[in-house]
């Protein structure tokens, strides 16, 4: 017989060194509407840049019990035909589409596939997580010594095993009791037989909307989500709230103790999406307004202002509009490559960016040219980007990024690579523009950044509106297993 072997204890939380900031993880369920699960594959098809590794949807039907179909890939392979959606009949369901913050290195494996599914003493619930947990590991480590078995490397599978062992006598209760105890991002979905519930941290540094259409209900990470299936936005989830939906409405309580909250304002940024409304700002217009606070602080005589697409482009037309720069598409992106291209050979990974992104060789010859991206963070697309731009005949190049220097991992709910492998860990902004070989380089400041995402004052630094770690060191919960594990040492934690 083959051998099956569970990772070593060691590995789950190690750190995943992917090579970017990877996105998160995107989270929706309905309650209420028949053939629920058909709302879940759109819900998560339109969430589908928060997590590409997989998917999974799971739906409660009165009649026949729950029922659970997780696969690797995008939605739009998995859960679009009639036969997938067959077999997940019901009125409840809940969906997740992952990109993994903990769990061994490499592609995600099956078993950490989410929602898990998990049968207690009072009933079968599946749960879903957005964020990432810091002290999953202390406390798999202490269940495991109590008799808990493990069935994947996830850090959200804690939460299953804390629920199981509760003493609660309701599954929303046992619930409120096993994230009390865990530290870290979460915003959480679970599906019982005859509830949708939903919680997000007390910091809320992850998102969770709430949504209606007709009768039924849905919570979901974004509201571009909501817009897919034609829902109605009735609000955000709180930091700190958690919301059970039954047959009788939408039932509010806080579990926790008040603090002040901190949204990732990378969310802002970069994760999220540009038609998502969030905290009341459109996404859209927040990074269009970094360019325009971009423009301000660092203006620059150029003959074109460009993006780099997708994600600097809101950015980029704020920066133009500022400046009076004319805004034109310098850099055209193949729309048929996912966020996470498959890379076969050696060959073709070294042409790196040139499969996602090609410079509009007619446009840029000749010119000065300004170009705007969300964010550096080992800086090997814009080395890549540089280098195609003059070989196209460009006569100057000037970066200039929506966010300021990302000098510090993030461990809520992002993968970072680690902190050495950060370009702006161990270089000054000059340093940075001397090895990019750019004209020039510039990066908004925390002030800007804040000011853009409507903070007229620019950031408190005695009390800081958002989670904004990844540039500041600052961080708003103590990375506990990091610091245990020695494998990280913080400004926050000397
Ligand atoms: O400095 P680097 O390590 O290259 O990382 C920064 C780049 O990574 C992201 O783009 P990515 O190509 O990952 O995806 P996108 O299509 O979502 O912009 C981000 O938008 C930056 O362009
Ligand atoms: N990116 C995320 O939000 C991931 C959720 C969870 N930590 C996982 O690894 O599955
Ligand atoms: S560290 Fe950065 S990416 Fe992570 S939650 Fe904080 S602001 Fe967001
Ligand atoms: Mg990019």
């Amino acid at each position: 017989m083959p051998e099956t072997r569970l990772a070593p204890l060691a590995s789950p939380f190690e750190d995943r060194d992917g090579d970017k900031l990877r996105e998160e993880c995107g989270l929706f369920g309905v309650f209420g509407l028949s053939d629920a699960a058909n709302f879940v594959a759109l819900g998560l098809h339109a969430l589908q840049h928060r997590g590409q590794e997989a998917g999974g949807i799971v739906t409660h039907d009165a009649g026949s019990g729950f029922h659970s179909s997780k696969k690797l890939g995008y939605v739009r392979d998995n859960f679009t035909t009639a036969e997938s959606m067959a077999e997940l009949p019901g009125r409840i369901g809940l969906g997740h589409v992952r990109y993994s913050t903990a769990g061994g290195k490499g592609a995600t494996a099956m078993r950490d596939v989410q929602p898990f599914l998990a049968d207690l003493a009072m009933g079968s619930m599946a749960l879903a997580h957005n964020g990432n947990l810091t002290n999953a590991l202390s406390i798999r480590r202490e269940l495991i010594e109590r008799g808990s078995v493990f069935n994947s490397s996830s850090d959200t599978e804690a939460v299953v095993h804390l629920m199981a062992r509760g003493f609660h006598r309701t599954i929303a209760d046992r619930m409120k009791e096993a994230l009390r105890r865990v530290e870290g991002a979460f915003s959480i979905l679970c599906i019982t037989e005859n509830q949708l519930i939903g919680c997000r941290d007390p910091l809320g540094v992850r998102p969770l909307v709430l949504g209606r259409l007709g009768k039924g209900w849905m919570l979901a990470s974004e509201t571009c989500a909501l817009d897919i299936v034609g829902a109605e936005f009735v609000r955000e989830i709180l930091p700190g709230e958690m919301v059970i939906i039954d047959d009788r409405g939408v039932h509010s309580s806080a579990p926790f103790e008040t603090q002040r909250p901190r949204f990732c304002i990378f969310e802002h940024v970069y994760f999220s999406r540009p038609d998502s409304v969030i905290g009341g700002r459109s996404v859209y217009e927040s990074r269009r307004q970094i360019g325009v606070e971009l423009a301000r602080e660092a203006p620059v005589e150029a003959d074109l202002v460009c993006a780099v697409p997708d994600s600097g482009t809101p950015a980029a037309i704020g920066y133009s509009q500022e400046s009076g720069i004319p805004f034109a598409m310098g850099i055209i992106r193949n729309q048929y490559v996912g966020r996470t291209f498959i890379e076969p050979t050696e060959q073709i990974r070294n042409m790196g960016v040139r499969l996602k992104l090609n410079v509009n060789r007619a446009l840029v010859r000749g010119k000065r040219v300004v170009l705007v991206d969300d964010s550096v963070v080992r800086g090997t697309t814009s080395l890549k980007i540089k280098e195609m731009i003059l070989d196209a005949g460009a006569k100057e190049v000037h970066f200039r990024i929506a966010s300021p220097p990302t000098a510090w991992p993030c461990f809520y709910g992002v993968d970072t690579p680690d902190k050495e492998k950060l370009l702006a860990s161990h270089m000054t902004e000059d340093e940075m523009r001397v090895h990019l070989g750019v004209d020039s380089l510039r990066f908004i400041s925390l002030d800007g950044l804040y000011r853009a995402v409507g903070e007229g004052e620019g950031r408190d630094p005695s009390k800081p509106q958002y989670c904004d770690a990844c540039f500041s060191g600052e961080y708003p919960i103590q990375p506990s297993d990091m610091i245990e594990s020695g494998r990280i040492s913080l400004k926050a934690a000397e």
